[in-house]
């Protein structure tokens, strides 16, 4: 594996690659790697001739009171675990490769961007849509991989990637638990031992809110309603989102039975915020309407 840190360096070791037809796949991310980022590359790996895997703590996404300068960096051991993973460029550019006049330019997509952990976070899904543009057009990968846990930002992505044709095929990647079914998160290192037990809840609630549409759930704020009160119910935890809302639109229902439904959690345990989601309901059929 070879590390890389700039984008002109990147592209010339690419461009030979390219032309000789190898398929391409990046995995962005923003490192301090776990088994949810391993399965991303694997996926990569199986699909691909070349694998990218991305290392950048994109400062576009942050706002000005969160986490990006104690954001957690290893980039020692993420090395290590992805040259043991067979991945063939780290690219780790810092931020002054990446961005080395402030940004004029800006990739929005505002309507997705602007619901559910996008209203907590303003500006967040613009710094994303953003820094994985500019990823594409350093790689200009054949496929990028994205976790399913980040729902909304694959929502985002996808819808970007269609309305301006970039040649990129999106793969999203189910989730990665613990055995207690919490996500794997870089940022679950921030949890004490107490708020680690704590985290437990937001998995849990998802389960409750797939028992109560099994039971014949149908109104949408009252199952929001239900899933803030389950939340509340564990002292160290807040729910920021508490929604249910369309897979596709992220937009928010009238009824909830006979179609698939998103629930979408970010919450706060103690300063940390977990994000989780589950996609509930049947799948209609190829010729049936969602509503
Ligand atoms: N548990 C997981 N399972 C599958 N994919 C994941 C998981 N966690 C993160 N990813 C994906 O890995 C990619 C890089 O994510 P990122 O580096 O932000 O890690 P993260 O663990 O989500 O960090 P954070 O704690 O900052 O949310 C994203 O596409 C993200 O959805
Ligand atoms: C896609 C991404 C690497 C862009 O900075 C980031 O949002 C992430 O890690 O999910
Ligand atoms: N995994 C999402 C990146 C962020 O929270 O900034």
């Amino acid at each position: 594996m070879e590390i890389v840190n700039t984008i002109a360096a990147l592209r010339e070791k690419l461009g030979g690659h390219r032309k000789t037809g190898k398929r391409v796949g990046l995995v962005p991310t923003m490192g301090f790697l776990h088994a949810g980022h391993m399965e991303l590359v694997s996926r990569a790996k199986a699909e691909n001739d070349i694998v990218v895997t991305s290392i950048f703590v994109n400062p576009l996404q942050f706002g000005a009171n969160e986490d990006l300068a104690k954001y957690p960096r290893d980039l020692e051991r993420d090395s290590a675990m992805l040259r043991e993973a067979g991945v063939d460029f780290l690219f780790a550019p810092g931020v002054s490769d990446m961005y080395p006049r402030p940004m004029e330019t800006v990739v929005d997509v505002p309507k997705l961007g602007g619901e559910l952990e996008g209203a907590v976070r303003p500006g967040h899904f613009a710094g994303v849509a953003t820094v994985v543009t500019k990823l594409f057009n350093i790689v200009q990968p054949d496929s990028a991989y994205f976790g399913e846990k980040d729902y909304q930002q694959v929502a985002i992505i996808r819808r970007m990637v269609e309305d301006l044709a970039q040649p990129v095929r999106v793969v999203p990647v189910p989730t990665v638990r613990d055995a207690d079914g919490l996500a794997l998160s870089s940022r679950n290192v921030y949890l004490s031992k107490q708020e680690r037990a704590a985290a437990v809840i937001v998995p849990r609630a998802l389960a409750e809110a797939e028992r109560l549409y099994d039971l014949g759930a149908n109104d949408p704020a009252a199952l929001e309603e239900a899933l803030r009160a389950f939340i509340d119910k564990e002292p160290l935890a807040a729910a920021e989102v508490a929604a249910v809302r369309h897979p596709d639109t992220l937009e928010p229902l009238t009824t909830l039975q006979g179609h698939p439904v998103l629930i979408a959690l970010f919450v706060r345990i103690g300063s940390t915020r977990l994000l989780d989601n589950r996609v509930i309901g049947r799948r209609p059929a190829a010729n049936e309407r969602t509503v």
